[in-house]
């Protein structure tokens, strides 16, 4: 598979997956940020940790490009222990981006996406090429935005910029601490959208790390939550971890409202679907594979009780406003 952004013949890694095994941290004050923790993310998955503050959740991100050493336990990429390979070199293998991004305030924004590619000791041309090509992937014109300074940039943009350099030398992992906190709500839910997009089409393994949990349902493929000390309360997908909190600390994390989530992230079933009424006047509409969500807010929005769902246009069925509470409750 070709995973390069833009398909050129830059590809040179594809996703690993990532696997800690028992892996802890004990820092030299004797803090136990993470005792012992055991994860798997499959190649190509978005993984999102979260969990209260101080829970270990950057530590566990830091440990897998070992910015943090860690005091037991194994982290492999791929079948590779990178416990043990030199973890300058790990690094370039592995993309990173922080809140805040960390852009080099005194480079244009091309060099800041070219850096691991220059490290790498790339010829000048194939940079060029390939810092373009992240910088049109990322939503951003090469030419109006490659020589800028980063405090020429809105917040979002350079968000966009610290993506793109993560993601400049193909590498097989990208790793994101809080990568979005730093903007806005609007600018972030773009952002968001975004980067979905982007992940549809060069499919990382991506560990992000987060405090929001609209973000973790809306981002993840799955979702670690961790308590105190980097203990995995439940790894589960989004719907499964909104419909059955596995513990009563991960029922209070995520919250009275998590009924309302789970809507966001349940398509309407064709199976919940009643006959379409002889007199549809006035009922929205709403395309199958819509969510549970869409479908309340579109009765909402137009003052109805139920919504007419359709497939190529052409009315399959109606949904009412029981079943849609029943879908939440499920
Ligand atoms: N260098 C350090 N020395 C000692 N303790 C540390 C160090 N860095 C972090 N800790 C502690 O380790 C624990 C985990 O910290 P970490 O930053 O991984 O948590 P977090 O879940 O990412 O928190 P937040 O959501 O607040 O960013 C905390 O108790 C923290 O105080």
């Amino acid at each position: 598979m070709d995973v390069t952004p833009g398909g050129t013949a830059d590809a040179g890694h594809s996703a690993a997956s990532i696997t800690l095994d028992g892996i802890r941290k004990r820092y030299p004050d004797g803090t136990e940020a993470v005792r012992e923790l055991s994860l798997e993310v499959k190649a190509g998955e978005l993984v999102v940790l979260i969990g209260p503050s101080g829970c270990g959740k950057s530590t566990v991100l830091r440990m897998v490009n070992r910015l943090i050493e860690p005091t037991g336990g194994r982290i492999l990429l791929g079948d590779e222990d990178i416990t043990r390979v030199d973890p300058v070199r790990l690094r370039r293998r592995i993309g990173y981006v922080i809140q805040n991004v960390g852009l080099f305030p005194h480079q244009t924004v091309s060099a800041n996406v070219g850096t691991v590619p220059r490290l790498l000791g790339w010829p000048r041309e194939r940079i060029r090429r390939r810092t373009g090509e992240l910088l049109e992937l990322v939503g951003l014109d090469p030419v109006q935005f490659g020589r800028r300074y980063p405090h020429e940039l809105s917040g979002g943009q350079r968000q966009r910029v610290g993506v793109a350099r993560a993601l400049a030398a193909d590498p097989v992992v990208l790793l994101m601490d809080e990568p979005f906190s730093a903007v806005d709500p609007i600018v972030r839910t773009r952002l968001q959208e975004e980067f979905l997009r982007l992940q549809a089409e060069v499919r990382k393994t991506i560990v992000l790390v987060t405090h929001d949990l609209d973000e973790a349902v809306r981002l993840g493929d799955r979702i670690a939550v961790l308590s105190e000390g980097g203990r995995l309360e439940q790894y589960d997908s989004p719907a499964a971890l909104l419909g059955a909190p596995a513990s009563p600390f991960v029922r209070e994390f995520v919250g009275a409202d998590r009924g309302i989530r789970r809507l966001a992230v349940t398509p309407v079933p064709r199976d919940a679907l009643a006959p379409v009424p002889p007199d549809r006047t006035g009922l929205p509409t709403l395309t199958l594979g819509g969510s549970a969500y869409d479908a309340l807010a579109a009765m909402l929005t137009a003052g109805t009780d139920a919504v007419v769902v359709t497939v190529d246009g052409e009315p399959v069925g109606a949904l009412d406003r029981t079943r849609v509470l029943e879908l939440a409750r499920a």
